[in-house]
């Protein structure tokens, strides 16, 4: 699934920072990474618990760097770029505090160029995650907002494999007809690099109308401005999920339209829908989730969710690396 990503790493190796040094899933992942050579692990946090817990589990860590906030040589320096980079919002002994962080000091080792990407998140929670990242790496030139994305694979009936993008499942708690326009253009974007020709619905609990109020009206309106902007991309809404997947219901809601049935995108009308919609895909639908892969954001920073395990965080690892601009 990810070869094209590792093809690229092995062309370019890359460093990816670890805020979690000492959880034992990264640590398995970690090995796992450093048995290939396209994709070295920096591990934050204080080598003899790192090493202690390598060695409970039994994964072999030997060639991670391991940076331990503690005894970082260029801590004043960071403290220097922190305190200048929130200037009026941090203050310098703010900033030594915040060093003290994984998820703080992390997000400085990619901002000075330590290492090229991050991933968090085995324990942090997305927002302790992304909140640094937001702060400090700020949004891409162009982009207004950080969003984020799942894509969702699983085996299909014909031997194949079914792949899905979700988003907004992770970071804007309730975003405007124009956020989800940016949501939209960049979720398409994700999509096509993991293979999907996007076939996008703006989800509600309304298909074509048939109810009414302000949550229909963002759908539809977000919509009808992506199409406008993006006349290429095959876009419908507002529709609800099963007008969205079942041809049959489709054929019923809204006959004529050419996503309706077949959606293999979806952009959800706000986090709660997300999140509960791609963790019952996950959970009940048997689908692996990867994500969430952050969009917008002007370096590749990840988040995993607490529930992941080593795979995952590998998959993950590769995907964040993978994503570096050439
Ligand atoms: C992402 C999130 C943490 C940001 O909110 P917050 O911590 O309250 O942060 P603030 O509103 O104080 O913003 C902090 C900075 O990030 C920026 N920011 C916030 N949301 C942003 C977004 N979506 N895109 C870009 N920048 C954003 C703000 O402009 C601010 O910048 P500044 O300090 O330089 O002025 C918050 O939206 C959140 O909790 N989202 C849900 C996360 C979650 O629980 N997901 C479910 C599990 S995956
Ligand atoms: C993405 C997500 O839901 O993260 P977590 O499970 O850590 O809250």
């Amino acid at each position: 699934m990810f070869e094209f990503l590792i093809n690229k790493l092995k062309a370019h190796p890359r460093k990816i920072v670890f805020t979690e040094g000492t959880d034992p899933r990264v640590l398995e992942a970690s090995a796992r990474l450093l048995s290939g050579t396209f994709l070295t692990p920096v591990l934050v946090g204080d080598p003899e618990e790192i090493q202690k817990v390598a060695e409970e589990i039994g994964f072999n860590i030997r060639g991670a760097e391991i940076i331990n906030p503690a005894t970082f040589e260029d801590m004043e320096k960071m403290v220097a770029e922190l305190t200048a980079l929130r200037k009026g919002k941090v203050t310098e002994e703010q900033a030594r505090e915040l060093l003290k962080q994984g998820n703080y000091f992390g997000t400085m080792l990619v901002k000075m160029g330590y290492a090229d990407s991050l991933l968090g998140g085995a324990t942090y929670s997305t927002a302790d995650t992304v909140r640094p990242a937001l702060q400090i790496i700020k949004t891409k030139p162009g982009n207004k907002i950080v969003s984020s994305c799942f894509i969702l694979v699983r085996p299909s009936a014909t031997g194949d494999r079914e792949v899905l993008a979700m988003a907004d499942c992770a970071i804007n708690i309730n975003p405007t007809e124009d956020e989800l326009v940016e949501i939209g253009l960049e979720t398409a974007a994700t999509a096509k690099l993991f293979g999907v020709d996007p076939k996008m619905a703006y989800l509600s609990y309304s298909t074509y109308g048939s109810g009414k109020g302000e949550d229909v009206d963002k759908m539809r309106g977000a919509c009808a401005k992506l199409k406008a902007i993006a006349p290429d991309l095959d876009v419908d809404g507002e529709l609800q999920f099963d007008a969205a997947v079942s041809p049959k219901v489709a054929h019923t809601k809204c006959p004529g339209s050419s996503v309706a049935g077949h959606a293999n995108t979806f952009i959800f009308p706000d986090i709660n829908a997300g999140n509960i919609g791609y963790k019952i895909a996950q959970r009940l639908g048997s689908f692996d989730a990867y994500g969430p892969i952050l969009q917008g954001l002007n370096a590749p920073i990840n988040d995993l969710s607490r529930g992941c395990n080593a795979q995952e965080v590998y998959s993950m690892a590769i995907i964040t690396a993978g994503l570096c601009d050439d």
